[in-house]
C-alpha cells in the first residue's frame, strides 16, 4: 500500500510527495527502488530524523507502528491519513484528544474503498430490520490483523442502530473451538485469509423466510486510492482527528 500510495502521490500534479518513511528498508533516496527510478525523494528510516515541511503523512505500516507514527505526525503538525488497521480503540481516543489540542486535522480510514464505505453504510441501514447478522471478511493471506478493521467498524455501525440481541441458538456448543468466529455484541464476525484474494466482504443478514447479502470486492490496491486522494487533498482544511472516510464525501 505504501508504494502504490507514493505512486499516486505522484501521478497526482495537485501533491508534492517530499518524503518516505520505511523503519526496515536501507535506501536513502525512493529512486534507488527499481519501481521509482527517477524519483528524487529523501527516504527516512528512523522517525527521530525525520525533517520535513510535509503538510499530509499517508500511513500504511503495521499495527505496532502506526500509534506512534500518527503522534509523530500530529505533534509536528502534519495531519495524518490513517489506512493503518489494528489500532486499540484507547489508541484512536488517544491520537483524537492530541490532533484536538494541536488543532490538527486527520482522518482514520478502516477503508478508503468506496465499495466497502457504501457496504458499511447499506449494511446498517438494513440492519434496523435485520438484527441477525453474519459479517465475513475475506483477505490475501500476508495480512496481519484479524478481523480487518473494516469488518469491526462494520459491526460498530451495525451496533449502533441493531436492536441487542444474542444470535442463535443459545444451548449451542463449537466441537472444534473458534468454528463459530469472533464475537461483537452477539454478532459473529468471520475471517478467511487465501492466497489470490485481496480485500472482500460480505454481510449476511437472516430473517424467517429471506436473507439479505451485501457484498464488496477490492480487486486491486488501486480501489483504495480514490480515498486517499480525497482525504489527501481536504484534510489540511479539518482542526480534529475524524473517523472513517465517509466524513470527507
Ligand atoms: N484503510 C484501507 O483502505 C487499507 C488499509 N490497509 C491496511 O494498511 C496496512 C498496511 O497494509 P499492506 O501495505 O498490505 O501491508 P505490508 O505488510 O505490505 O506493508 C507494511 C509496510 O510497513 C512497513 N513497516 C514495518 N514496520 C514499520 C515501522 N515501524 N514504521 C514504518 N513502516 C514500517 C513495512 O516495511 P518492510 O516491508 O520493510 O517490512 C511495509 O513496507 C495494514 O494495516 C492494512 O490492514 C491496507 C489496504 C487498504
Ligand atoms: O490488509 C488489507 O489488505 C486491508 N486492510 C484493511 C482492513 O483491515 O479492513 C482494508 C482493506 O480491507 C484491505
Amino acid at each position: 500500500m505504501g508504494s502504490t500510495a507514493a505512486q499516486m502521490v505522484i501521478d497526482n500534479a495537485d501533491f508534492d510527495l517530499v518524503g518516505v518513511y520505511d523503519a526496515r528498508s536501507k535506501d536513502q533516496n525512493l529512486g534507488e527502488d527499481a519501481r521509482f527510478s527517477g524519483q528524487d525523494v529523501p527516504a527516512f528510516h528512523d522517525l527521530t530524523t525525520i525533517k520535513t515541511d510535509a503538510t499530509v503523512w499517508i500511513d500504511f505500516t503495521i499495527p505496532t507502528a502506526v500509534y506512534e507514527n500518527a503522534k509523530f505526525a500530529i505533534n509536528h503538525g502534519i495531519s495524518p491519513v490513517i489506512g493503518t488497521t489494528g489500532m486499540t480503540d484507547e489508541q484512536v481516543a488517544d491520537l483524537q484528544k492530541l490532533a484536538k489540542a494541536k488543532q490538527v486535522g486527520g482522518l482514520i480510514a478502516p477503508n478508503f474503498g468506496i465499495s466497502a464505505v457504501l457496504l458499511m453504510q447499506f449494511a446498517q441501514q438494513a440492519a434496523k430490520y435485520f438484527p441477525d447478522v453474519e459479517i465475513i471478511e475475506m483477505h490475501h493471506d500476508d495480512k496481519i490483523d484479524s478481523p480487518s478493521g473494516t469488518a469491526i467498524s462494520t459491526a460498530k455501525k451495525i451496533a449502533e442502530v441493531r436492536k441487542p440481541k444474542q444470535q442463535g441458538n443459545p444451548d449451542a456448543t463449537e466441537t472444534l473451538p473458534g468454528a463459530r468466529g469472533a464475537e461483537y455484541e452477539g454478532m459473529r464476525i468471520h475471517a478467511v485469509r487465501l492466497p489470490g484474494l485481496v480485500a472482500h466482504e460480505e454481510v449476511m443478514f437472516g430473517s424467517p423466510g429471506e436473507g439479505l447479502t451485501i457484498r464488496q470486492d477490492s480487486f486491486d490496491r488501486i480501489s483504495f486510492m480514490t480515498g486517499v486522494k480525497v482525504a489527501v487533498g481536504k484534510i489540511n482544511q479539518y482542526h480534529e482527528l475524524m473517523i472513517g472516510l465517509e466524513n470527507l464525501l
